[in-house]
């Protein structure tokens, strides 16, 4: 899907033009372990109930800090609840995101885990397929589509060519997002006391060029030691970041599928190039099958103003029925007489100018850190982006990922795009 500047499939083919190596250890990070409780702990808002912020909240908990997340709408109500939840071990390698994504990917290991990932949020491994699909008037009915491998399960029954499988259940993986950060949210305030509070954020109040409270919609006033600002797509709001870098929302449409026969449903993901009927514009969706039983298609990808309530967020109608034509087209368990369609929507992917997430402390407001701009590896790079972000704020730096290519501090004279 050709998702952002920065999509999966326009890594795909870096993953397949240079050569990897792929780190074949054990794979998993020790999670960050719970600090004694402190009789003064660093007070701590987190602002956004994204992936971001909630894995931000998670391990600042974690670590012994007082947390308020603060969320305008519901926890995960945006993208990170409507995104495919996959996720790769090395498709960012070779670029700035590298480091972040393979802690990432080992750290949702580690976090599955501890909490009970397949059973509390589908997170699975998963082998990963790349297919060319050619959209024609009168597709074949699927006894009689061209044999394929035998890498290509028998649900997929349409008109495919050019199989490869491009991820394997070592370097592939899969949450239902929404599941994932739900999940997440609720430990932290069970296990760590963080607390939740649904309100919008208005504005910051500095004390001397340092934060010391925020400002939310109706005068509520929160007291705190330092601020998160984890808004993803409405992170371009805040006059704090505004002045600094834009932020933009690519809006991607998606709909969830629920076939009737969902055991006949194999774990693969698949990376599409479609090519639909009489000549219309190639297109990347993804397809990702889930273990409740559903099947995640999305794509379709365009910028757009965001909606300010999330709730508002629409998809456009005919980029929603492509998305039904390419689920037909690949798996007749996919089609209108196979499966039925769940839920229709569209959310954003929160972009920056350069394509690199913005991770770090804002030049020149002590204690604002801000944390977005993940695009298309929201979900992959929540964990670590919390966990890096966790030891920024209360010791200083991070050792879990080295932040300097993410560096708020890297926009500063260069003047927005
Ligand atoms: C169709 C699609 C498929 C995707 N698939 C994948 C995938 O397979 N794997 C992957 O790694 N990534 C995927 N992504 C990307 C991923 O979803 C995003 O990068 C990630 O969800 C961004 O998380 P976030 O927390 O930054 O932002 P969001 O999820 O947008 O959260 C921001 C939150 O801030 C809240 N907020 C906004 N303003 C305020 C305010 N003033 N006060 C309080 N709260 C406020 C919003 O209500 C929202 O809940 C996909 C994205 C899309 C659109």
């Amino acid at each position: 899907m050709n998702l952002a500047v920065t999509s999966r499939a326009s890594m795909l083919t870096l993953f397949h033009t240079t050569t990897i190596s792929i780190t074949s250890s054990a794979n998993t990070i020790p999670l960050p372990s719970r600090q004694p409780m402190d009789q003064n702990p660093k007070r701590v808002v987190v602002c956004g109930g994204g992936v971001i912020g909630v894995c931000t909240a998670y391990f600042l908990a974690k670590k012994g800090a007082a947390v308020t997340l603060i969320e305008k709408s519901d926890v995960a109500c945006a993208a990170s609840g409507k995104a495919g939840g996959f996720l790769a071990l090395d498709w960012c390698d070779g670029g700035p995101v590298e480091s972040l994504a393979r802690a990432s990917f080992n750290l949702h290991r580690s976090l599955s885990a501890e909490l009970n990932g397949p059973q509390s949020y589908g997170y699975r491994p998963l082998t990963t397929l790349s297919l060319t699909v050619t959209e024609s008037d009168s597709n074949p009915p699927s006894s009689s589509t061209p044999s394929k491998s035998s890498t290509v399960p028998s649900w997929i029954d349409g008109p495919i060519r050019s199989p490869r499988t491009i991820g394997t259940p070592e370097t592939t993986a899969q949450v239902h997002p929404q599941l994932f950060t739900r999940t997440l949210i609720a430990r932290a305030v069970k296990d760590h006391g963080a607390q939740v509070v649904i309100g919008k954020l208005e504005r910051l109040e500095l004390v001397g060029g340092r934060v010391g409270s925020v400002v939310l919609e109706g005068g509520r006033v929160i007291e705190c030691d330092s601020v998160v600002l984890a808004l993803g797509p409405w992170s371009g709001k805040l006059e704090v970041l505004s002045s600094l870098c834009r932020v933009y929302g690519l809006k991607a449409h998606s709909i969830v599928l629920e076939p009737r026969e969902p055991n006949s449903i194999t774990p693969h993901a698949l990376f599409l190039s479609y090519y639909p009927s009489r000549g219309g514009k190639a297109i990347d969706p993804e397809v990702y099958p889930r273990p409740t039983g559903e099947v995640y298609v999305c794509g379709m990808s365009a910028e757009e103003e965001v909606a300010d309530d999330p709730e508002e967020i629409r998809g456009k109608e005919e980029s929603i029925e492509m998305l039904k034509r390419v689920a037909k087209t690949v798996s007749s368990h996919l089609g209108e007489g196979g499966a039925r369609v769940k839920a229709e929507q569209a959310c954003f992917l929160p972009c920056t100018d350069d394509g690199i997430p913005v991770i770090g402390e804002v030049p020149g407001v002590k204690g604002c850190f801000v944390a977005t701009g993940h695009s298309c590896w929201g979900i992959l790079n929540g964990p670590a982006t919390g966990a890096a972000m966790a030891e920024l704020v209360i010791d200083g730096n991070s050792t879990i990922v080295d932040l300097k290519n993410f560096s708020p501090a890297r926009f500063l004279g260069r003047g927005k795009v």
